[in-house]
């Protein structure tokens, strides 16, 4: 029993340590997956964090980008909002009071918005302001309600910006005030003494309400007419002064109104923005319409329709007296009349749109009411006159005149011809100068200091002249009677209107020679058939005799139609016309029926003569100009011109083709005065007295013809020269001659004997360039007569100066001499009569020696001498 009993206890022991043995072994792999677990755990606990960690990151860098992205945004909307509040309320619409002053607009701007005080935003870098604005001219009616006394002082405000930002007598206000009998706004009261201020007592309100809605019936009815919805879209579509003030009606009623009265107000308000006319109302609530801006004012602060929710503080009052003397000047300046239209305001719109086709038409000015003057010039009237005394704006009437035109017309539609008889340059700034290089594309020749050379004016005339003949054929081929027929059969011409301008025309005209006889011809021809070639002189004149010398001209006065008196103009308008006598300082009468009363249009001038508003225009119009514009030619009277390089020896002369220059070469002996700058030439052909005598005892311009003549020589071809120089004052001009010219010999008084002695045909041209000729002395008379005779057949001609006209005569052979053998001559002091003897007029040419002009004769081609500038060639003496 005992051992069963062990044996089983053995068993039992044995089991338990199995079980024991279990238990540890599954309480170990319990164990393990607990800290298995743990493990896990804290990873995961160490992953959250991580991951918040990251999370906050994101989230703040995402946060500091929005907000980095907000702040930018916020930024360039500030920027956005405070550039478009500048550009609606500008100047005088948004300036705060302590800057505040009035701004006038020029004619194209119309109304924006008009500040009541400023709105505060954050864009995120503290508090900034922006101007709160709200709309009334030519946009809504200002309904106010709240604090009484603050109401009122933003109605003083948008009153006061309201005038400030328009032209004096724009805006008209009415001021219905029961309660302070128009205290309220007395500060506007001196707008009263220039009519543009009412108030209405208090049983007034009904008829001015009757009034209003009768004023917005005749604007619909006779001024809007049913082509525009508004006043607004009417000026857009023309410019000009406004047809109709703007009126403003304050209503500072806090009364109940009548049935009537408030229909009546109800119609206003719906009808009247359209019509200019604005309602600014408190203490009535106008009935809700998208034109009626509302604001509601609270103390300091306001909310309005056109701001939203956001809080407006207000600006405070502006300051009476400020208003005071706002509205003194505007009456002031009401009572002087608008200022005058300014240069710039005679530019049109796009430059060169205009055809001249059927004429030109530019506005000069404009009249008292502001509307701008157009002056036409075609057919009728085709051609002006402008008279007035010195210092009445002639020239500045004309600058303002081309400037006008030469706005409108491009350089195909358009040439100007211009001239100044005065001394003077006003036509300089036209053509390229030193300090500005630009030119106006239209002018093709501008002359200046021209008082002496009455010979240019008559150039321009007969270069006109010769125009006119092309113009006439060239209608004549295509059967057209006037221009504009001309340019649509020939769209491929060139057939610009010409304008010619004449200023101090009756220098050209003074004088009974043949220079004022031929210019009085041509001037008729042109004022005749001009106008139907598109051809229009424009005469100028300060002086009387000179219009009145045309007035004996009943064929070419009749002509000039369009007239234009300065102040104190004298009988540029018919007698019965006294308009010039009466009109202010810059004004003009422009008269396009030849001066008769009743045909006056009374203009203001602006000032064109500034060069700095000038050069603007220009400069524009230059930058437009079509590849092949060249600039116009200057003539200045006071300048010599030099001789051009390619009448040297190093230059190149250009055949002119008529002659041949091998057989009969040119010598160029100065400018002729004519459009083109051509050289005077004279032909020394083998002939019988082609010599050339030059007169005068001048020395520098006699060595600057003989020069001249020489190198010019020398520049076409072989050629021997010989000088001779027999006068001190002359060798060192002759000696630079020599040494330029590519074969010469010079001769001294000692060498006299050797160079007639050398001298011997060999068929080349041989030139012989004598100074002071007449000192060679008795014993030689008869070997240079000898060589003026014969010489030239042998290609051998002299070209001699001769200090008088007597002393060329002694050596040809005294008193009874002929003087064939001098077959061309260039005249420098020698009066007229003391070439009589050279000269086929009897009694000698009409000529007055004068500064670095000369006389020149070619028996050969002239029928009368011309006058020519010679050239300097070299600079040493001028
Ligand atoms: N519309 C104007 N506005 C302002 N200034 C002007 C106006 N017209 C002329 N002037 C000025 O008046 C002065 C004389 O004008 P301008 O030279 O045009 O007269 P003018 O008649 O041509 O005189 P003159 O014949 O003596 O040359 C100039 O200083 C010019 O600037």
């Amino acid at each position: 029993m005992g051992s069963h009993r062990n044996a089983l206890v053995a068993v039992v022991r044995q089991e338990l340590a199995e079980a024991r043995g279990t238990a540890r072994a599954v309480l170990a792999a319990a164990e393990s997956a607990r800290s298995e677990a743990l493990r896990r755990k804290q990873l995961i606990r160490d992953a959250y964090s991580t991951c918040l960690a990251q999370l906050a990151e994101a989230r703040e860098a995402a946060r500091e980008d929005i907000l980095r992205r907000t702040r930018t945004e916020a930024g360039s909307l500030t920027r956005n909002v405070e550039s478009l509040a500048a550009l609606y309320a500008s100047g005088a619409a948004g300036t705060a009071w302590r800057y505040w002053t009035p701004t006038e607009p020029d004619r194209v701007t119309r109304p924006g918005l008009l500040r009541i005080g400023t709105i505060g935003y954050d864009p995120g870098d503290g508090e900034r302001r922006l101007p709160a604005l709200v709309p009334l001219l030519d946009h809504a009616h200002v309904n106010l309600a709240g604090d009484r006394e603050a109401a009122d002082g933003v109605i003083s405000g948008l009153l006061l910006r309201a005038l400030g930002t328009t032209r004096p007598g724009d805006v008209r206000l009415t001021v219905y005030d029961p309660e302070q009998l128009g205290g309220t706004l007395a500060a506007f009261a001196p707008l009263g003494h220039a009519g543009l201020l009412s108030f209405i007592g208090p049983g007034g309100l009904g008829p001015m309400l009757d009034d209003l809605v009768e004023q917005i019936c005749r604007v619909n009815e006779t001024v809007l007419a049913g082509e525009y919805a508004s006043l607004a879209e009417l000026i857009a579509a023309t410019p000009g002064p406004r047809p109709e003030p703007w009126r403003i009606i304050v209503l500072l009623a806090d009364a109940e109104l009548s049935p009537g009265q408030r229909a009546q107000l109800d119609r206003v308000a719906r009808t009247g923005v359209a019509c200019g006319v604005h309602l600014v109302v408190r203490g009535l609530d106008l009935a809700p319409h998208p034109t009626v801006e509302r604001i509601e004012v609270e103390g300091e602060t306001a909310t309005c329709d056109s701001i939203g929710d956001l809080t407006v503080r207000l600006d405070t009052a502006p300051p009476p007296e400020r208003i005071a003397g706002f509205c003194r000047a505007t009456a002031e300046r009401l009572r002087q009349g608008p200022p005058p239209a300014r240069f710039a305001d005679l530019e049109p719109e796009k430059l060169w749109l205009e055809s001249s086709a059927h004429g030109l038409s530019a506005p000069i000015g404009d009249s008292t009411d502001g509307s701008l003057i157009a002056v036409p010039l075609g057919d009728d009237p085709p051609h002006a006159l402008i008279g007035g005394p010195s210092g009445s704006g002639k020239t500045n009437l004309i600058y303002a005149w081309i400037g006008s035109l030469a706005a409108r017309y491009g350089p195909a539609e358009l040439a100007f011809y211009l001239l100044d008889f005065k001394e003077g340059v006003s036509f300089a700034r036209f053509a390229p100068g030193p300090r500005d290089p630009s030119w106006l594309p239209q002018v093709r020749l501008a002359g200046i200091n021209v008082n002496g050379d009455r010979e240019f004016g008559l150039a321009l005339l007969r270069h006109l002249g010769e125009e006119l003949r092309t113009r006439a054929q060239a209608a004549k081929r295509h059967e057209a009677s006037k221009l504009a027929e001309l340019r649509a059969e020939d769209p491929n011409g060139h057939w610009p209107r010409i304008v010619a301008v004449i200023d101090e025309f009756q220098v050209l005209l003074a004088g009974r020679d043949a220079l004022a006889e031929e210019a009085v011809a041509l001037l008729e021809d042109l004022a005749r058939r001009g106008r139907s070639q598109g051809i229009h002189l424009v005469l100028a004149s300060q002086d009387v005799s000179g219009i009145e010398a045309l007035w004996g001209r009943s064929g070419l006065i009749g002509q000039f139609t369009l007239r234009i008196a300065l102040p104190k103009a004298r009988r540029i308008l018919a007698d019965t016309n006294l308009a010039a006598a009466v009109i202010p300082r810059f004004h003009a009468v422009v008269n396009a029926d030849s001066g008769a009363a009743g045909a006056n249009h009374i203009v203001r001038l602006p000032d064109a003569g500034d060069r700095q508003n000038w050069r603007t225009l220009q400069r524009k119009l230059w930058h437009r100009r079509p590849d092949n514009c060249v600039p116009p030619r200057l003539f200045d009277g006071d300048a010599v011109p030099r001789l051009p390089q390619a009448y040297r020896p190093t230059g190149r002369v250009a055949h002119s083709g008529d002659g041949g220059i091998g057989s009969s070469p040119g010598a160029v002996l100065g400018e002729r005065i004519d459009v083109a700058a051509r050289p005077a030439r004279l032909r020394l052909g083998r002939m019988p007295g082609r010599n050339l005598a030059v007169l005068g005892t001048r020395t520098d311009e006699a060595c600057d013809v003989l020069a001249a003549a020489a190198l010019s020589l020398a520049a076409q071809g072989p050629a021997r020269f010989s000088v001779v120089c027999l006068e001190p004052g002359a060798e060192r001009s002759a000696a630079r001659l020599v040494a330029e010219l590519p074969q010469a010999d010079w001769y001294g008084r000692a060498d006299l004997d050797q160079f007639f002695d050398v001298l011997a045909p060999d068929g080349i041209p041989h030139y012989v360039l004598g100074y002071a000729l007449d000192a060679a002395g008795a014993s030689f008379r008869d070997r240079w007569r000898a060589l003026l005779t014969d010489g030239p057949e042998q290609r051998i001609h002299v070209l001699g100066w001769w200090r008088s006209v007597p002393r060329l005569r002694d050596d040809l052979g005294g008193p009874g001499a002929r003087l064939d053998t001098i077959g061309a001559w260039v005249a420098l002091d020698v009066q007229g009569p003391e070439l009589s003897p050279l000269s086929p007029q009897p009694g000698g040419p009409v000529w007055y020696p004068r500064a670095r002009r000369a006389l020149f004769f070619d028996r050969s081609v002239h029928r009368h001498p011309e006058v020519i500038i010679p050239y300097e060639v070299n600079s040493d003496h001028t």
